[in-house]
């Protein structure tokens, strides 16, 4: 569990990547989406004892952040963007990671090594160097490196970019089968990464907390509110004007454009009111700041 009392972080004089955050993350896959600069890295880096906060505290499983050291035994991290050396092969890289993190018995950690290169499906890679690894290998290795040594607490930020399809599914059931009996908190922008997998998920936004719920909770923010509407060019040019009303997507079809809206009210006459998505709940809930 992770309990976040009253953080704050203030990097210049103006600006406050995050204030006065209070959130407790239990066991469990718990999602964090935002849009850019709504502080989820900051936030990670502070748990992770990368970085430290400017104010409030921070229990890891019951360890204040200044036990750093005891902290990063039993935390899985996977950066937004990981450095990987490059003439390492992926194996001595693991392999490397491994003794940083205290798995001492080299029989032991050979197999650790062996399982998790088989679970993000790098085993026969894995005697390559990394300079030859595509963008979405690389990421996978990341992946491994966090969930090596079993840790009892993974964050994992903006894990899926980079991944394929396939590959994405795949890293979801990961994380998910990781998360039984382990706190998982994973940060995205992308809702459907949290949608399969985040029973409670939380919304940060300018560097607070603008939500804390189950999913059910955050689509209802959207409740009454998402329209499906087909009007002619010039109508669809007033309602992409109308700062009252964000759209989600549209299309054309014969004779005008179909369009899904976000609006307090009826955009049009003959709008046909839809039930919202997870993803209409949280766009409601940011405004525009979607991206
Ligand atoms: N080292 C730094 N120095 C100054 N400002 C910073 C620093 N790191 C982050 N910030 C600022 O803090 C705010 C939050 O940034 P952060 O990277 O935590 O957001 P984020 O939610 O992770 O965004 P993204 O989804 O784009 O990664 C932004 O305004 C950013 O410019």
């Amino acid at each position: 569990m992770i309990k976040i009392e009253d953080l704050s972080k203030q990097f210049k004089k103006d600006v406050w990547a995050i204030r006065n955050l209070n959130l407790t993350i239990p066991t469990g896959m718990f999602g964090l989406l935002g849009p850019n600069a709504a502080g989820k890295t900051t936030l990670m880096q502070i748990l992770a004892t990368l970085l430290n906060p400017t104010s409030g505290t921070v229990r890891i499983n019951g360890r204040p952040l200044s036990d750093a050291e005891e902290i990063r035994q039993i935390i899985g991290y996977l950066p937004q963007f990981i450095e990987i050396y490059p003439h390492m092969t992926g194996y001595d890289f693991l392999d490397y990671i491994g003794v940083m993190k205290g798995m001492n018995d080299p029989r032991l950690r050979k197999s650790a090594i062996d399982t998790i290169l088989e679970k993000v499906n790098l085993q026969t890679k894995a005697k390559d160097k990394v300079r030859t690894y595509s963008g979405g290998m690389k990421q996978r290795l990341g992946i491994a490196q966090a969930l090596l040594a079993s840790p009892e607490i993974l964050i994992v930020d903006e894990p899926t970019a980079g991944l394929d399809p396939e590959e994405r599914i795949r890293f979801r059931h990961l994380l998910s089968e990781f998360s039984i009996k382990r706190t998982v908190l994973l940060s995205t922008h992308i809702v459907s990464d949290i949608e399969s997998s985040c029973q409670r998920l939380a919304v940060m936004k300018q560097g607070v907390l603008a939500f804390v719920g189950s999913q059910r909770q955050l689509q209802a923010r959207a409740e009454g509110k998402v329209w499906q509407v087909e009007v002619k060019e010039e109508q669809f040019l007033r309602l992409v004007g109308n700062p009252e009303i964000q759209l989600i997507h549209s299309r054309r079809i014969p004779g005008g454009i179909q369009c899904k809206l976000i609006a307090s009210d009826s955009p049009t006459a003959n709008a046909l009111s839809l039930s919202p998505s997870l993803e209409d709940g949280y766009l409601a809930l940011i405004g525009g700041e979607a991206s």
